[in-house]
């Protein structure tokens, strides 16, 4: 290994009463809400198909014009206790705000940039409202951060020269000043999700996502970090340049999810993934038809995917400028919900099985239960189950407890009956295993 001052400052998943909060939580609810919510998508008469929080950059608006939104900025439907109220029904357990994104507009009246709610007809502190919402319903808060930002002066994507470097410390500076004021202001806050962390400058800067991580772990003892704000001394992110994972989950997962034979290197440590609905929308677009948007039960298949992973998965909604959501934000929200609401207990406290990936759905863990959440239904009307070497399947149940045959066919398989009737939708198998103290290999393969 190499000697690194800005490195992993741990090695190895973290166990504390706090992380274990993290990973039990397992699903969370993304909150992308700012200015570009107010033209979703549209500049000029012109729709940009790109996403909509990036309207800015597709349509080359100078920040100063940008910023003229907030002139428009007044949701009079925000109320934030419907939002936790929809948070809950849907069965997430934290929610994560974006406090401010690329655009540099803040929903906290930050007191270190004119660019905030507080300048605005809305004048009001949302984030305030919405961690106290959130909370009130036993939801945590976490706070998206974007360090990149567009409107800031001293925003640097490269540093080359002196000018450019007393202009990016003057940002770091600012930047630390707002997250200060972040956890200062909201000390309920459980994890910081820093993004625009891809630059050059930040990279050059490693020893600042250092500086950053230990700050706020510092103001806030048991916060968690995500690894996207880490950069160490050689510009290396996520994993240092000893291959050891910074911060205390890997959050490269953004719209994809690792491979359930391949990837399975990911259950080794902590990870969190963050989807979209449509192809690739966090802010609010006002089309939605210019791409392919995923029904509930593919967003739950998401779900399930990561967690059999050992992963987290963030569901995202894209609030409208006026505060309230759109219909089929709303729907999602509820059938995500009536669905959790029968087989939560396959997901929340959940992990990776550590069972072969079978073509029928995936399987879950918590201690010696394990979960079959059923996608596809194959014609054989059996569910085929490989075990563990040593370990055995003694009963299979339906989460409603109707229990359902099974049958050992080889060393280690069992065919698992598909239920009586059809149940219409993704549904779960709860099993009883008996596993082995030592590995005894009763059956041999045939000698060829
Ligand atoms: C290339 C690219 C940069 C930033 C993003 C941001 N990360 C997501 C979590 C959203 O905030 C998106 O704007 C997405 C793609």
């Amino acid at each position: 290994e190499i000697p690194l001052n800005y490195g992993a400052d741990r090695l190895g998943k973290r166990y504390d009463a706090d992380m274990q909060k993290f990973r039990d939580n397992r699903l969370g609810a993304f909150i992308h809400w700012g200015l570009y919510a107010i033209p979703g998508g549209e500049w000029n008469g012109k729709v940009y198909p790109g996403a909509a929080e990036w309207l800015k950059s597709w349509a080359k608006v100078p920040s100063g014009e940008w910023l003229e939104l907030m002139k428009q900025w007044n949701p009079t439907k925000f109320d934030a206790r419907k939002w936790a109220k929809m948070a809950k029904e849907m069965g997430v357990r934290y929610v994560k705000i974006t406090t401010k994104h690329h655009e540099g507009f803040c929903l906290w009246p930050s007191k270190y940039t004119e660019n905030t709610v507080a300048n605005t007809p809305y004048k009001k502190d949302l984030l305030g409202e919405m961690v106290k919402a959130y909370n009130d319903e036993g939801i945590d808060v976490h706070f998206y951060f974007s360090v990149m930002d567009w409107s800031h002066p001293d925003w640097r994507y490269d540093v080359k020269t002196p000018e450019d470097s007393a202009a990016f410390s003057r940002f770091l500076t600012f930047t630390d000043n707002q997250l200060k004021e972040l956890a200062t202001l909201y000390p309920t806050v459980k994890d910081f999700w820093f993004d625009g962390t891809w630059d050059a400058s930040i990279k050059k800067n490693g020893w600042w996502t250092s500086h950053v991580e230990r700050m706020l772990k510092e103001m806030l003892p048991g916060v968690t970090i995500n690894s996207r704000l880490r950069a160490d001394d050689y510009g290396k992110r996520h994993f240092d340049s000893n291959g050891h994972l910074m911060g205390d989950y890997e959050s490269g997962y953004e719209r994809r999810l690792p491979d359930p034979v391949k990837d399975l290197k990911v259950t080794r440590w902590d990870w969190e993934a963050c989807m979209t609905v449509p192809e690739n929308q966090w802010g609010y677009h006002k089309d939605w038809s210019l791409s392919y948007v995923k029904t509930p039960v593919e967003v739950l298949e998401r779900i399930v995917h990561a967690v059999s992973m050992g992963g987290n998965m963030v569901v995202n909604f894209g609030p409208q400028a006026d505060g309230d959501f759109r219909s089929e934000e709303k729907e999602l929200a509820k059938s995500i919900g009536a669905w959790m609401k029968k087989n939560g207990q396959c997901i929340y406290g959940c992990d990776y099985a550590g069972w072969e990936k079978q073509p029928w759905g995936y399987y879950t863990r918590k201690g010696s239960d394990v979960y079959m959440v059923v996608f596809n239904c194959p014609y054989s009307k059996h569910l085929t189950v490989k075990t563990p070497k040593g370990t055995q399947v003694v009963k299979a149940a339906l989460l409603n407890r109707k229990s359902v045959k099974v049958v050992e066919t080889a060393r280690n398989e069992y065919n698992v009956d598909m239920p009586a009737q059809e149940p219409g939708e993704p549904f779960v198998i709860k099993l009883q295993i008996k596993e082995a103290a030592g590995v005894v290999d009763k059956y041999r393969d045939a000698l060829t």
